[in-house]
Order: C-alpha cells, then structure tokens, then sequence
C-alpha cells in the first residue's frame, strides 16, 4: 500500500476540494470523511479517483452486521484504497463488512483494505472510561479492539501513535495502524486528544498517519505537507 501521508479532505464542497487538490503537482493519498461525502457523495470519489489520487473512505461503518454488510458492498463498488468501521460494532458486524467488501469487489479488482477504529483520537481515558463505562486502560481497550479486528479478518486498525506499537506486538507488522491526531511540534491540537508529530508516528509504529488541519490549515498546504512528508520519512 502507498505510504504516503494521508490528508484529510475534511471541506464542506467538490470546490473546495478541487481547489485544494489543484495546488499539487503529485498524486496523494487522500482521505474522504463524512463532511465531504455527506454533501457530495459517490461523486466526490469518482471524481478525487479520476484524478489519479488513492483514496481512504473514511465512514467509520457501526450498525447492525446485515445493514453494514449490504452498505460495504455498495462501498466496494467505488474502488477506493482503504475503508473503515468502528471495532465497537463487534467481530459479527466486522465479519460482516469483510463479507461485503468482497462480495462487492468487481471480479480481477483489488478489495480495499478494511480497518476498524479502536478509540478515537478524540477520547482520553477519563472520557472513555466515564462515558462508555469501560474498565480500562485506554491502552487496554485499543488493545482489545485491535485484536478483535484481527480475529475478524481485517487488515488494521484506526487508533493513535500512542498505541501502534503495543498492536504491532500483538497483531504484527502487516496489521495497519493508521494514526490521525498528527500534529506538528507545537501545533494547536484542536479537538484531538491523542496526538503526535509525524516522526514521533515513524517511531513509534504507525503504518500510516492521517494530517488534516496541519496541512489545510497552513498559510501554505503545498510547504505544509512536504514538511510532514520529511518528518515521516525520517526513521
Ligand atoms: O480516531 C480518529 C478517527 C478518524 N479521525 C479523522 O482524521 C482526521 C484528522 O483531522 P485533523 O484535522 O488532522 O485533526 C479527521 O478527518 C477525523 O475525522 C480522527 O481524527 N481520529
């Protein structure tokens, strides 16, 4: 898979989007969330796609296993690089993505790598244990949900720098940790609670970060995201 930064087309329009993405010479792997594809839908994909770029889907799937199932077959038709759920769903409902996916994978094409998001970049420990009622360690729980998606059969997982390299232990070097919450040294954090630089994420364990406001934020997004690419690449 391409290792490149994964920036988050996280704007409200295919303008926007557009305008953004007409700044780089190059060819980027970029992630569509639920801002982007609530407005512009399938289109958005086709169109970022035609344009040459990989794509991570980036709809964190969490509903009962049937209805995941028949909307990852849907998803598979848009032959995008990387998809997501949420692990919280449960190993049938992640079976159930997995199946679809590849029910809906056109025959002789490649079947995007399916991750599950852990806990998100935006929760503490305080939180999670507070509000979803689980007793223990963040790290723990990660943990656990990571060894769930692999149980299930999917190739990785969503979680923060903070835990790749306790999953990377127990679910190995293949098994994806896609890191958001990356910031720069110093960088305003936002809403992220978990974050880290993107030499920090080289280190400890990430496969691939995921830079959003750090790099469409910036005076300069182009200066911005070659900067993150120097840092990833720096072991
Ligand atoms: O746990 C998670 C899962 C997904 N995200 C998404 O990544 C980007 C991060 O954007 P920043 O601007 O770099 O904070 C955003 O699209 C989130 O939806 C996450 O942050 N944490």
């Amino acid at each position: 898979m391409n290792t490149k930064p994964i920036i988050a087309l996280d704007f409200p329009s295919e303008k926007d989007v557009m305008g953004f993405l007409a700044q780089f010479e190059e060819k980027l792997f970029v992630k569509i969330g639920m801002e982007l594809y609530m407005q512009e839908g399938p289109r958005i994909v086709h169109q970022v796609k035609s344009d040459g770029h990989d794509i991570f889907l980036d709809l964190k799937l969490h509903d009962i296993p049937n209805t995941v199932k028949s909307a990852m077959k849907g998803l598979a038709r848009l032959g995008v690089d990387l998809v997501n759920v949420h692990a919280a769903g449960g190993c049938a409902m992640m079976e159930g993505a997995l199946e679809g996916l590849e029910a809906g994978t056109v025959a002789g094409g490649k079947r995007a790598a399916l991750i599950a998001v852990t806990q998100l970049t935006s929760t503490t420990e305080l939180q999670m244990q507070n509000e979803q009622k689980i007793g223990l360690s963040l790290q723990e729980s990660v943990l656990h949900y990571a060894q769930l998606s692999k149980q299930a059969g999917l190739n990785g997982v969503v979680c923060s720098v903070h835990e790749a390299h306790a999953i990377r232990e127990a679910c190995g070097e293949d098994f994806l940790r896609v890191t958001p919450g990356i910031r720069m040294l110093g960088g305003e954090a936002h809403d992220q609670k978990r974050i880290a630089t993107p030499d920090g994420a080289k280190k400890d364990g990430s496969s691939l970060i995921v830079v959003g406001r750090a790099i469409t934020g910036a005076d300069n997004p182009v200066i911005a995201y070659k900067k993150v690419c120097e840092l990833w690449e720096e072991k």
